[in-house]
């Protein structure tokens, strides 16, 4: 397995990435197009509803809880054909991860805008690992109190990135299309924090 490279560490975050950190990239990169569950979810922007330019496919610890595309939804399991893939990566990223998002750029068209993993369920200071198997694709940040600050990482071909410390409060990051690219497959690990079913803030007496 290969040393890191450090792109950031500071008061802004914590950006490092193993490069080729996964074998058998192209057998994971058809094991994921086959074995996962793949849709295309549709977000509204200014009234109209679109589809999203990627395909997607959720899966995790069974009974954790996630929102995806306005709904909660409950994992199932691991699939049992990632699961050793999900072992070594909480080993590497010392993190429990209970979730993953995966994401299928098909063509040089697909793309991620610009966004930062700052769901609350996720926490104050995330750590979230990104495995990357396929075509290289750049993976961009800018930093939100200068835009002209920016970082591009160019990922493929099985190199895993983490992204932790206050970096979703500092960076957004993207992945923009491409002229002509062949497809990639991205593995977000995440760690979701559980609220018990049916917890409510308990009422309180006003002080
Ligand atoms: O495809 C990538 O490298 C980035 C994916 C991402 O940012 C996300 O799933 O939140
Ligand atoms: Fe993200």
């Amino acid at each position: 397995m290969s040393g890191y490279d450090t792109l950031l560490n500071d008061e802004t975050g914590k950006l490092l990435v193993y490069r080729n950190w996964c074998p058998d990239t192209q057998w994971w990169l058809q094991t994921l197009v086959d074995g996962l569950d793949w849709r295309q979810s549709r977000v509204r922007v200014f009234g109209r509803e679109h589809p999203i330019p990627r395909l997607e496919a959720w899966f995790g610890a069974a009974g954790v809880r996630y929102r995806y595309s306005g709904q909660t939804l409950e994992a199932k399991g691991w699939p049992a054909v990632v699961k050793p893939l999900v072992d070594a990566v909480c080993e590497q990223a010392g993190e429990p991860f209970n979730a993953v998002l995966a994401n299928w750029y098909r063509t040089g068209d697909d793309k991620m805008g610009w966004h930062a993993d700052n769901e609350p369920e996720l926490g104050d200071n995330p750590v979230v690992a990104s495995l990357s198997l396929g075509a290289r694709r750049d993976f961009r940040l800018r930093r939100n109190e200068d835009r002209q600050q920016t970082i591009t990482v160019a990922l493929g071909e099985g190199d895993l990135l983490i992204m932790g410390g206050p970096l979703q409060h500092h960076w957004q990051h993207s992945v923009p299309k491409r002229a002509k690219a062949e497809d990639r497959i991205n593995l977000t690990f995440r760690t979701i924090r559980q609220e018990p079913v049916g917890a409510q803030a308990p009422a309180r007496p006003t002080r």
